[in-house]
């Protein structure tokens, strides 16, 4: 059907009545369109209404998350699910609560899922399966690249470490023969950056061993509750990577003397460190693992771990002396671009409060200071400078301060 006016056949008056109905149909049409306009634009103020009141709920909920997040978290596993709520049972207390739980929560959970809860027992979060936990307070590394040559001034330490931990692990049979245990546990002791990271490392990579480290206040400070287990998983790993060296560093935050207060975080800590000594005493025959311990606080440490059969070899790693600086110095720079007038036993000299640490920081400062000069050779006198702001920026910042606490 056409509807133009061209149509010359039709009658005038004919013409005129389709026109009209044209135009009546098409106002019908418009009186539709605009009724659903309408509609369209009700739902549309419905939809943003909803909107908003979403946008409100996901601001609170944001919000509360952000709160709850902030509070130390304990951990739970989920015993059941039920229409009026949760029951959980807590890590180390053991005690079962009956919490609430929000829809979206409540999708996540199954029972025996890991939950972090916080101080009034409501689930904050679903905590992702033990080998992610153990992912992130444990360091493994199959064949760490640490040297003994790498290490300056510490020749009685390493002599130690390598009686005390590489002997038994290269050659069993020696003490066997002589009759004699190897030491359980070896601990050292001493100020920040002096190198017992190094020294553990260094006997993992000389004896093929995994290197397997784990510090002490993750331990206890990550997840309330975890402890106990984390330090059973930390043997079971070491036992799975035989040979292995296990790496416990910062010892003192699970073995500090006991305190007389009872709060839920000492009790904590006590649960870490018994669990650790019966790994410790319940491993008689401890294959081809060797445990070695650090600390900067030896003056905190309770003592019970330092019983025989336990920590029972302290080697005690400290500042390097002037002659180990040197060294240090030396290994530092082995692969930078010095220049003639370097000289190390100078730099040895003017640095005597400086750690292996410091040394390494000076090293790398000193190259910067050539590169802002737009040098590629590195003088002396950029080595005064770095140790210059080293010294000033821990003075700024008491806690990057390698001074034995
Ligand atoms: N004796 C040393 N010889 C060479 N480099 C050293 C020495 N001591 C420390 N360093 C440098 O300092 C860095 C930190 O050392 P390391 O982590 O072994 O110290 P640490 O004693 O374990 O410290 P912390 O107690 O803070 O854990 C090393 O990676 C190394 O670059």
């Amino acid at each position: 059907m056409s509807d133009t006016v061209e149509d010359v056949d039709v009658p005038y008056d004919e013409d005129e009545a389709s026109q009209q109905e044209k135009i009546r149909a098409l106002e019908e049409r418009l009186e539709v369109l605009e009724s659903q306009n309408e509609e369209m634009r009700d739902k549309l103020l419905d939809a943003n209404a909803e909107n908003n009141k979403y946008q409100q709920k996901l601001e609170r909920l944001t919000h509360e998350n952000k709160k709850l997040k902030q509070s130390p978290l304990f951990v739970a596993t989920v015993q059941e699910i039920m229409d009026d709520g949760v029951i959980i049972k807590q890590h180390g207390n053991n005690q079962e609560a009956l919490t609430e739980v929000t829809d979206e929560m409540r999708t996540e959970l199954e029972p025996d899922a890991r939950v972090a809860v916080n101080n009034s027992l409501s689930i904050v979060k679903s905590l992702s399966s033990e080998t992610d936990v153990r992912a992130r307070v444990m360091e493994v590394t199959e064949s760490p690249d640490v040297s003994y040559e790498d290490i300056g001034g510490l020749e009685e330490q390493m002599q130690e470490v390598r009686e005390t931990v590489e002997m038994p692990l290269k050659s069993p049979e020696m003490f066997t023969e002589v009759g004699i245990d190897p030491p359980s546990g070896v601990l050292l002791y001493g100020p920040p950056g002096t190198g017992k990271t190094m020294l553990a490392k260094a006997v993992a990579n000389q004896t093929d061993a995994t290197f397997i480290k784990m510090a002490g206040s993750e331990l206890v400070h990550k997840f309330i509750g975890e402890g106990a287990k984390l330090v059973r998983d930390l043997f079971e790993v070491a036992r799975e990577h035989e040979p292995a060296v296990l790496f416990i560093d910062e010892i003192d935050a699970i073995a500090a003397t006991r305190t007389e207060s009872k709060t839920s975080g000492d009790a904590e800590v006590q649960r870490t460190m018994m669990q650790l000594l019966s790994e410790m005493d319940g491993f008689e025959d401890r294959g081809e693992i060797r445990i070695i311990a650090a600390t900067n606080r030896f003056d905190m440490l309770d003592r019970a771990i330092l019983r025989p059969g336990r920590f029972d070899r302290l080697i005690e790693v400290p500042k390097p002396t002037e002659e180990g600086r040197e060294l240090i110095f030396q290994i530092h720079t082995r692969n930078m671009n010095v220049a003639d007038d370097v000289d190390f036993a100078e730099l040895a000299e003017i640095t005597p409060e400086a750690s292996g640490a410091d040394i390494k920081a000076v090293c790398t400062e000193a190259g910067m200071f050539a590169i802002r000069d737009e040098r590629t050779e590195i003088r002396m006198e950029d080595f005064r400078s770095a140790w210059e702001k080293v010294q000033a920026e821990s003075e700024e910042d008491p806690s990057v301060s390698k001074t034995f606490a």
